[in-house]
């Protein structure tokens, strides 16, 4: 057996999101959000399943600090409700709201586990919403008073932050694609927010330099591989523009103030064009401490004319898929980590998010025996591994999610968690996974 060793000064966590666990969505001064409407609207979310209650996390985060403490882990990644702490979108602060996340750090902090907030998860104001949402550069203003106020509430006990997760499914997954809330398919819509999101990352990162000078400000975007079916430059560069949409569109304006042209034309030429006022590339490519990085898959692209925006199929690297129908590609995650190292240099980099859905259930001796999610995790370990001792500087890794939930259009029935979660009872059981994955946060090592 071979034993994967990381370095002693990687640190561990676990992940969840609020509108993903929280519940207690119309408790506590807690106005709504997009995911309100989104997932109450019949026909968006499988199953017609809501966050309405999620996880009850919002009563029962004692209990998933003591799961995190018995997992071992350094950081807890989670996210605040904007629409729980300022249900007017903005303006004055909701204290019952600020108060539950005081509480929540508190406890994490008595339990040596380091907080990690995400400020937006996805989960905007409904209120901001009806006054033009993320397509209105408005919303940026209303998020760096956003972002301001947390700060002020929590910047004395809260070191790292992080702005956006995943800004291209905040974006055109969900303005252009229509799969996510608020359910837009129109590219412009799509290249609005996401620019907008972007400025609205600047305006925080900048007032965050005055706020909390000692702190540690990111962002989280997601990625994937895409692997060239042939040598052929049609393949290599239909791969290329794919991937494009998620890492160039979304890295290259903060670490280099440009967006990547082949994409600018390619959106041009469907009628969906960029509006940069003047300052915004300055304002986004202000330098962060690290940058979040969220992978779960990848697949082989193959150069097909006339398949989606960037005329590439995507081809499963063999038939291994996990629950959620996702291809498991472990040797894509190497990729393209050492591929945001050749791109972007030694920028740090904390994997925000990585793990597999699968469903499984308690079983009549209180097991949930999840091997396949053990295997997937033991398989992108061994990739960052090999990225760590390939120089890439990882100074994280932060497993998705600490507990089964709300996944989105998905519902509750894709399962993404080390605990699993009963959603009638809200019984929370440790699966075969967290004891694996506590056994390597103690040991800072596993046996392939
Ligand atoms: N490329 N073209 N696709 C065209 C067709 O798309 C169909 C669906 O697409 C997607 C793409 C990506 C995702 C996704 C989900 N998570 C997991 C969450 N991450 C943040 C955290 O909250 C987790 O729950 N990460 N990514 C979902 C759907």
């Amino acid at each position: 057996m071979t034993k994967i060793t990381f370095p002693e000064n990687l640190k561990w966590g676990a992940a969840t999101a609020s509108y993903q666990i929280e519940g207690g969505a119309e408790e506590g001064g807690r106005s709504l959000s997009i995911w309100d409407v989104f997932s109450r609207t019949p026909g968006n979310v499988k199953n017609g399943d809501t966050g309405d209650h999620a996880c009850n996390s919002y009563h029962l985060y004692k209990e998933d600090v003591q799961l995190l403490k018995n997992l071992g882990v350094d950081l807890y990644r989670f996210s605040i409700s904007w629409s729980r702490v300022l249900p007017d979108g903005t303006g004055e602060l909701n204290e019952e709201g600020v108060q539950y996340y005081s509480n929540l750090i508190d406890e994490l902090i008595a339990n040596d586990i380091e907080p990690m907030i995400t400020l937006y998860h996805w989960d905007l104001p409904q209120v901001l919403q009806e006054k033009g949402g993320w397509e209105s550069r408005e919303t940026a203003h209303a998020f760096l008073h956003y972002a301001q106020k947390m700060f002020e509430a929590y910047g004395d006990r809260v070191n790292n932050w992080i702005t956006m997760n995943e800004p291209w499914c905040a974006s055109f997954l969900s303005n252009y694609l229509g799969v996510h809330a608020p359910g837009k398919q129109d590219l412009q819509a799509g290249v609005d927010v996401a620019h907008n999101l972007m400025v609205a990352h600047g305006l925080a990162v900048k007032s965050f330099r005055d706020m909390i000078p000692e702190g540690k400000i990111g962002y989280a975007p997601n990625i994937g591989w895409l692997e060239p079916y042939s040598p052929s430059e049609e393949d290599r560069a239909a791969c290329r523009r794919s991937m494009m949409w998620q890492k160039e569109w979304f890295m290259d304006p903060v670490f280099k103030g440009t967006y990547p042209d082949t994409l600018v034309k390619l959106f041009e030429k469907e009628n969906a064009y960029l509006h940069i006022e003047d300052g915004d590339m300055d304002l986004i490519s202000q330098p962060i401490d690290f940058m979040g990085i969220n992978f779960y898959t990848g697949a082989i692209g193959r150069y097909k004319e006339g398949e989606g925006l960037f005329d590439v199929e995507e081809i499963a690297p063999d038939e291994r898929r996990t629950d959620i129908g996702w291809p498991i590609y472990a040797e894509g995650f190497y990729k393209a980590l050492t591929d945001l190292r050749d791109t972007y240099g030694d920028v740090p980099i904390y994997i925000t998010e990585n793990g597999a859905c699968y469903n499984h259930e308690v079983e009549e001796d209180g097991r949930v025996r999840d091997q396949e999610r053990i295997d997937y995790l033991k398989q992108h370990l061994t990739s960052l591994d090999r990225a760590i001792k390939a120089g890439v500087p990882i100074e994280g890794y932060i497993v998705w999610s600490l507990m089964d939930n709300f996944e989105w259009a998905e519902g509750y029935e894709k399962r993404f968690g080390v605990v699993h979660i009963d959603f009638d009872t809200f019984e929370r059981t440790p699966k075969d996974s967290y004891y694996w994955y506590a056994d390597t946060v103690k040991n800072h090592e596993f046996e392939r």
